[in-house]
């Protein structure tokens, strides 16, 4: 068995993987914007109690604006590369749900190398509500499959998830800064074995084990 928890210099190239990529800083600030207001937008359809007529117009609005948005459509597998804080580059999928740039539903969840592995916080709204005021349990295994994933990725090479298991051990609050925390524990050839926890005010509300199971990297 081979342990190995030193972070590698550099991930591995996407476009060795035929994946188109693009830099984070050329991402329009408009877009981002755009992102931001979408994703505040599906959180108040959500929730709204506005009138019929303002229905019908918001509707007719949306409309519009999807078919004038609807063109030039990026790649499916589209890569963003970033760089991370302690200067290594890292590579995301852009419309991933968890933590993709452009995607409007992603909470989103970023996340930066600590001690040990990888750190993140987020704030959930009603979009992530199972129980009443509460996060859906599939969401908090997404959130928790991200964290675990990426310090995989970003501490060896590139997986996919194998193997998940989540422990649910208090409900995880909508509206409370969380915690959310991914590290490689050891590895075993291709098998990369993880785990990570959410913590709100301090306490943990789920944690996780999994079992990444290591790409193979084109010559
Ligand atoms: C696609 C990557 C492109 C790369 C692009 C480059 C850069 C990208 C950079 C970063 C991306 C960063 C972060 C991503 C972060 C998070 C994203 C969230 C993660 C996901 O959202 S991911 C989607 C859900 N996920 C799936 O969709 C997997 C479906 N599944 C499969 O695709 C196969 O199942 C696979 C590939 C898992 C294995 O298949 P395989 O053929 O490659 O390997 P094989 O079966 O030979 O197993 C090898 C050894 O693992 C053991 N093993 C395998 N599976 C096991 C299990 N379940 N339990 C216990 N042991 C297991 C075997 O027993 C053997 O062990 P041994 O060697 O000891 O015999």
């Amino acid at each position: 068995m081979t342990v190995h928890t030193q972070p590698v210099a550099e991930a591995p190239d996407p476009r060795s993987f035929g994946l188109p990529v693009v830099e984070d800083g050329s991402i329009p600030a408009e877009l981002r914007s755009l992102v931001s207001r979408v994703h505040d937008l599906i959180d108040v359809v959500a929730n709204t109690g506005a009138d019929r007529e303002t229905l019908a117009e918001a509707a007719a609005v949306v409309e519009d604006l999807t078919g004038r948005l609807d063109v030039d459509r990026r790649q499916i597998g589209t890569m963003v590369e970033r760089t991370m804080s302690d200067g290594t580059t890292e590579y995301g999928t852009i419309t991933n749900i968890v933590s993709g740039d452009t995607s409007p539903v992603a909470p989103p969840l970023f996340l930066e190398r600590v001690p040990g592995g990888l750190r993140g916080e987020v704030t959930l709204n009603t979009i992530y509500q199972g129980p009443p005021g509460l996060a859906h349990g599939g969401w908090v295994a997404a959130l928790l499959d991200q964290a675990v994933g990426s310090a995989s990725a970003v501490e060896t090479s590139p997986g996919l998830t194998a193997k998940l298991e989540v422990n649910y051990r208090r409900p995880t609050p909508l509206f409370t800064p969380l915690e959310v925390i991914g590290r490689v524990d050891r590895t075993e050839g291709r098998k990369v074995f993880v785990s990570g926890e959410i913590r709100a005010h301090g306490e943990v509300t789920a944690e996780a084990t999994a079992l990444m199971i290591r790409v193979q990297i084109p010559e």
